[in-house]
């Protein structure tokens, strides 16, 4: 039987701005079937220089924007001191993905929230395709990340601007409740980001056999694949991007992509597990991760 295709933006309920911009990045770049291969390089702000003891070379943004450029990405994700001061030099010729809030990881996690210190009218400014938001779903500053996101998303209707949202369980409710990679907590984030309006969701691949404390539906057991088809489906016309997560084999990420892509994710969104080794070396492996996404061509898209 012919498998249905993944969700496409035909189907996404945006605005005329929203659309331009997301067919730009969907149909103009990578490999134009929909599907997506975005390369994040915020960790120098969120976990400090140590990700790039490894390879020095990874240090340097220009050389992220270059990969980004002859991998074939979709889009590069970057805060704005680095878009501001690197981007100019690429403009346009791979997609900007501007993340409007960050923070380090110095302070502990208890009370997570990631400031903005960017608006979308920057990411106009700077020629963005999509702007980017992290939302710590369960943390006891919730509240205050749904105020903060609220501004965001209006801005980003009013600008046609994309907003994708990089959903984020954390603290000590969500680790009672099975931790934050668990079923549970990853399901509930793709949910919540959908409900409050993202145009993307990026989640972690759920762990299955870490279901919940909670007792409920959650109890039973689910199969990775059955997993994160209800990830997928949580987050209805909102399109999943899956995020890479650290360093981890090859064969493990390539299985992983097959399931979300089966699952209907519109594609991935992994940093360390491309850059952190040899270019070459990351240039083949996005190679073997577009090899995959060609067999799902999103709907809308020619072949699907
Ligand atoms: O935005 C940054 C990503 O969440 C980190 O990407 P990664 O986990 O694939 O290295």
């Amino acid at each position: 039987m012919k498998r249905q295709p993944g969700k496409g933006i035909n189907g996404a309920g945006l605005g005329p701005g929203k659309k331009t911009r997301l067919n730009r990045i969907l149909h103009q770049h990578g490999l134009r079937n929909g599907t997506a291969i975005f390369l994040p390089y915020d960790h120098g702000l969120e976990h400090g220089p140590r990700d790039f003891f490894d390879n020095p070379v990874v240090s340097d943004p220009a050389y992220i924007i270059r990969l980004a450029l002859e991998g074939g990405f979709n889009g590069i994700a970057i805060q704005i001191g680095l878009a501001e001061k690197f981007y100019w030099d690429y403009a346009g010729e791979v997609p900007l993905i501007l993340k409007l809030n960050g923070k380090t990881d110095i302070p502990s996690d208890a009370e997570a929230l990631s400031p903005l210190h960017a608006s979308v009218a920057d990411a106009v400014r700077l020629g963005a395709d999509a702007v980017g938001y992290t939302l710590y779903v369960g943390s006891p500053a919730q509240e205050t990340d749904f105020r903060q996101l609220r501004q965001v998303r209006e801005d980003a209707q009013r600008f046609g601007m994309p907003l994708i949202v990089w959903a984020y369980p954390r603290g000590a409710a969500i680790e009672a409740k099975g931790g934050r990679d668990s079923f549970y907590a990853v399901d509930y984030a793709a949910r919540t980001a959908s409900e409050l309006g993202a145009d993307m969701v990026k989640v972690n691949f759920p762990h299955p056999e870490k279901v919940s404390g909670v007792k409920d539906a959650y109890q039973h057991e689910f199969s990775p694949q059955q997993a994160i088809n209800a990830v997928v489906r949580s987050a209805n016309r909102t399109l999943v991007l899956v995020s890479g997560g650290e360093k981890a084999g090859d064969e493990a990420m390539l299985e992983k992509t097959r399931q979300s892509m089966e699952a209907g994710a519109t594609g991935l969104i992994f940093g360390r597990n491309v850059w952190q080794r040899e270019h070459d070396e990351s240039i083949r492996f996005v190679a073997r991760l577009q090899e995959i996404l060609s067999k799902y061509p999103q709907a809308g898209a020619p072949g699907a």
